[in-house]
């Protein structure tokens, strides 16, 4: 029998402005997690989270995660980590949901039209806000899915277990190790029956997903050093070899203009593509405008959708990111850096085996920087990496959520699978064995990562119905 959730959507719809609220508290928090001096913020985040969880009746804990590997000096912040209702239901399913509060660094003077920690509201419903999207809104989800169920006096329909971090952003450090040893008989987590992660993205702006895949992500630095300290360019340019010379010169080696990687061997890692799986991606509902929107510009690589899809989701991808120790700031300063450090990230796909990528990277790189015969110094290394993950959307899991996302949004959502990574999504699948799913909340406009990062008020508050009846459907479920 369909759930009753009549009573609940209309308490998610009179506690809107509430819910809103709430969003703009935990905005204001910036919580960046790969910035040390903010540490001390996203630890304030976690705890907002779990005081937030605490007054609305569910068991809390902040566990420890240690030191940051290879930063010594730095406590990792905590897995906030809860059981709602405090006591379990016997006899009812229990869902294990995840989701990060640490964000992406954010300053205005990237580009931000608002202040990035401070949600601001616009007349189309845009709220603007570092975090909005990814992934502090649906993480409040979870939250104004149990106060809307105790406002209306409805029964929560399942056992539900929390698991959220400050690393994501971060390549999720210490935190595969927590969630193995809490999946164990008589642990936190030993009684989850499916997984379900709130922490991606919508195709579009109009059609829901449901989504089963993930690229995985090896992020490398590459660092060029030679002068004891930074150089006048007009005193020391023509007599010193310059590390940033060398640099980008290396740097631009490893990608084309097409997205090309350039690092032999590379694509030889990735499965082949099958008939099967080719004939998926025409019927998903994307079109090259979506994409467009997206980027803002029309310097897609692809002319076509499906090789587009193929692009983001089955292919690998290198992207640069950016130089560290290089001038970067508006003016013309004559100075020879001394030492630079190149980051770049390899989206990674079905069949890599990151051990594999590191060592093609690290011997691709040695040799570009031979070629130079440049007497500096390099240093090449693996910052984080998080390995794909490739599901089954067979399950009950699914399926409830394919019937929640039709009761809600009124349409049958698509089946994808997402380019961006979530590092502990196969930790999860092999440590609970039980089916994960990724539920996202937000559209494809929200610029995850990006200047101007907003969350659309109608996704937040029809997200929240959505994980709610999510849970009633999965309560209902017959085992698949
Ligand atoms: C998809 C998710 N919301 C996300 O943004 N994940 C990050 C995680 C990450 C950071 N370093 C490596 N992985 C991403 O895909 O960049
Ligand atoms: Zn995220
Ligand atoms: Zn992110």
């Amino acid at each position: 029998m369909a759930p009753n959730l009549d009573s609940f959507f209309q308490t998610v719809d009179s506690n809107a402005d509430a819910f809103i609220e709430r969003l703009r508290q935990a905005v204001a928090i910036p919580s960046i997690s790969a910035d040390e001096a903010r540490r001390q913020d996203v630890v304030k985040m976690g705890m907002f989270l779990k005081a937030q969880l605490e007054t609305l009746g569910a068991k809390m804990e902040a566990r420890p995660l240690g030191k940051q590997p290879g930063k010594e000096h730095l406590e990792l912040p905590p897995a906030v980590i809860g059981r709602y209702p405090a006591k379990k239901q016997e006899g009812k399913r229990t869902i294990l949901v995840y989701g990060h509060y640490d964000v992406q660094p954010a300053e205005k003077s990237d580009g931000w039209n608002t202040e990035p920690f401070e949600l601001s509201v616009d007349d189309k419903g845009r709220m603007y806000g570092r975090g909005s999207t990814d992934d502090k809104g649906p993480v409040l989800g979870w939250v104004n899915v149990i106060e809307s169920h105790q406002k209306a006096g409805v029964d929560f329909p399942v056992n539900l277990l929390m698991c959220f971090e400050g690393m994501e952003e971060y390549g999720s450090e210490g935190l595969d190790d927590f969630i193995v040893a809490e999946c164990k008989p008589g642990k936190f987590f030993e009684d989850a029956d499916a997984v379900c992660i709130s922490d991606n993205y919508w195709l579009g702006t109009e059609k829901p997903c449901l989504t089963y895949g993930l690229r995985g992500c090896s992020y490398y630095s590459i660092e060029i050093s030679g002068p004891g300290q930074d150089l006048h360019s007009g005193v020391f340019g023509g007599t010193a070899q310059e590390p940033m010379t060398d640099l980008t010169r290396v740097m631009g080696s490893l990608v084309d203009t097409n997205g090309k990687i350039q690092i032999p061997g590379l694509y030889e890692l990735v499965a082949p593509l099958t008939k099967e799986e080719q004939s998926l991606y025409s019927n998903i509902a994307f079109t090259m405008d979506n994409l467009y929107e997206s980027l803002g510009s029309k310097t897609g690589i692809f002319d076509k959708k499906e090789e587009t899809l193929m692009g983001r989701w089955r292919y690998p991808s290198l992207s640069l990111h950016g130089i560290e120790g290089a001038f970067s700031q508006p003016g013309a300063k004559t100075v020879i850096p001394a030492k630079v450090t190149g980051k770049f990230s390899i989206r990674t796909v079905p069949d890599m085996e990151p051990h594999e990528v590191d060592s093609l990277v690290f011997s691709y790189v040695k040799d570009q920087f031979a070629k130079l015969s440049s007497k500096n110094k390099l240093n090449v290394f693996l910052q984080h990496s998080g390995k794909w993950w490739v599901a089954s959307p067979n399950h009950w899991n699914f399926t409830a959520a394919a019937k929640a996302v039709e009761k809600v949004w009124k349409i049958k959502p698509d089946l994808t699978r997402e380019g961006g990574s979530i590092p502990v999504t196969l930790t999860f699948e092999q440590a609970t064995g039980k089916n994960v799913l990724l539920l996202p909340m937000g559209s494809s406009t929200d610029a995850a990562h990006s200047i101007n990062e907003k969350l659309d008020r109608k996704n937040y508050i029809e997200g929240i119905k959505l994980l709610g009846a999510y849970l009633h459907y999965v309560a209902e479920e017959p085992t698949s």
